[in-house]
């Protein structure tokens, strides 16, 4: 082979790895709908006015698709490759170990990194900074939580209450403390539409998710947070579909604890470190909330190396071993886009969206086998919108394919979410023509 033969060959190889796979007819129709699809004045007009426009070119999203999953998977924000690039060549490459400390005066040491990302999670859930930790995964924040939780409660109460339907990590993980804990410890999964009657003097914790995975569902944070007070009982909210997507108030609700993941609204990136929530009432000197998993890197002074822990000041205490630099680092950048945007407008976009995207799909609805299951109810609705459809797998297979990127849950549940920093009144009308020609494809 020679060497203009290798080079062409290289060139060829690279092309493919980088080409979509050719759209099928069916791909292609959807994808033809989507991108020619007539966009109404009265959207036009509203995007116009969009105070949160501009955010948009602060993300990389590829040109022919709507992505309407960053309930699960954010998308990228622009300035993240770069940091990424600088913290692997300069602080690990250069500066190696040195970059635990150096930088400090700037902002820029490895060690704080988890309580600046923290400081930069606290005003989106409603929180002061050292009331936040940023680490591990959502799942293990909810142990630890839940761990304090039932620490602090009185002895005689020894269940944690919550909603039968939950996203299976907190079932599981729930659960899991539970055996750990053995005898006269139980989980017990109730309607919480029906927390009424379950509220009752056994009951050490609640938890709950604020917005359903599937259905979109928002529930009465702030009443059910005040009716477990009443009843004695400490309540842990999941966050996952909530932070970043709407304002949340943590303190003004008196929530006890709170959890929620880091790569869907908050944009950190696959696998971002997640964050917890623990009340300034319960990291006082006294009846603080206890740290189950203490390691070295939640002491109050780390390179001590004090055989007792002594919890640091703060959420810090349930940092437990070495930050994740790099997964943090991306957190901490994409958490940026927030500067200077108006959480209020923020909702009142996110609201105008899924109001855009239900009004839309009406007519689909009436043509075909879609059952809307988010709530009308604004005070009931998260920054997602779900239907169930009999073959919605299928359905959400074509949609991927021509470029409308939402999500299928299981049973039958087509699931799209809106992110008012990147999306537009006009990415809501291709997204339905989209779906139209989807649907009357498999029709
Ligand atoms: C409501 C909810 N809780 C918890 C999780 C799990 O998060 P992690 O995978 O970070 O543990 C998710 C999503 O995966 C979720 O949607
Ligand atoms: N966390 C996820 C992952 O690691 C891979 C794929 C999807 C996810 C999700 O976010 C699932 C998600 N919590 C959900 O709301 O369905």
């Amino acid at each position: 082979m020679t060497s203009i033969d290798a080079t062409t060959t290289t060139a060829q190889t690279a092309a493919a790895q980088t080409a979509r796979p050719p759209a099928s007819p069916l791909h292609a129709r959807i994808g033809a709908a989507l991108t020619g699809a007539a966009i109404p004045a009265d959207l036009l007009d509203l995007d116009a006015r969009d105070p949160l426009a501009r955010k948009r070119d602060e993300f990389t999203l590829p040109d022919g698709v709507v992505y309407l999953d960053g309930n699960s998977l954010g998308a990228l924000p622009r300035a993240v490759p770069e940091r990424l690039q600088q913290v692997a060549a300069q602080e690990w490459g250069d500066a190696l170990i040195r970059s635990w400390s150096a930088g400090a005066d700037r902002g820029r040491d490895w060690m704080n990194l988890p309580d600046r990302v923290a400081a930069k999670i606290a005003p989106l859930i409603g929180a002061l900074p050292h009331e936040v930790a940023v680490t591990d995964t959502t799942g293990v924040n909810t142990f630890k939580v839940l761990a304090a939780a039932l620490k602090l409660a009185p002895a005689g109460r020894r269940v944690i209450l919550t909603d039968a339907e939950n996203f299976p990590t907190d079932l599981y993980i729930a659960q899991g403390l539970l055996d750990l804990l053995g005898g006269g410890y139980e989980l017990r999964r109730v309607n919480p539409d029906a927390l009424d009657g379950h509220l009752t003097a056994d009951v050490a914790a609640l938890l709950l998710t604020e917005v359903d995975y599937r259905t979109g569902r928002r529930l009465d944070m702030a009443a059910i947070t005040a009716q477990a007070r009443a009843a004695g009982v400490l309540t842990v909210w999941d966050l996952a579909h909530s932070a970043g997507a709407f304002p949340v108030d943590l303190r003004g609700v008196g929530a006890d604890f709170a959890v929620g993941c880091g790569y869907k609204f908050l944009n950190g990136g696959p696998g971002a470190p997640s964050f917890l929530f623990v009340s300034e009432r319960h990291l006082g000197n006294e009846n603080a909330a206890p740290v189950a998993i203490s390691g070295w890197m939640g002491h109050a002074d780390p390179f001590e190396m004090d055989r007792a822990f002594t919890p640091a000041p703060g959420a810090r205490r349930f940092v437990p071993g070495t930050p994740m630099v790099l997964s943090l680092s991306a957190l901490d950048s994409a958490l940026d886009v927030f500067a200077g945007v108006d959480l209020h407008a923020l909702r009142a976009k996110s609201l105008s969206l899924t109001d855009t995207f239900i009004r839309l799909m009406e007519p689909l609805c009436a043509r075909f086998p879609l059952t809307l299951v988010t709530p009308h109810e604004h005070a009931q609705r998260g920054s997602q919108v779900s239907y169930r459809h009999p073959q919605a797998r299928q359905v959400m297979a074509d949609l991927i394919g021509g470029g409308v990127i939402g999500d299928y849950r299981t049973p039958d549940i087509l699931r799209f979410g809106f992110t008012p920093l990147y999306h537009s009144h006009a990415d809501v009308a291709r997204a339905v023509a989209g779906m139209q020609a989807a649907l009357e494809a498999r029709a």
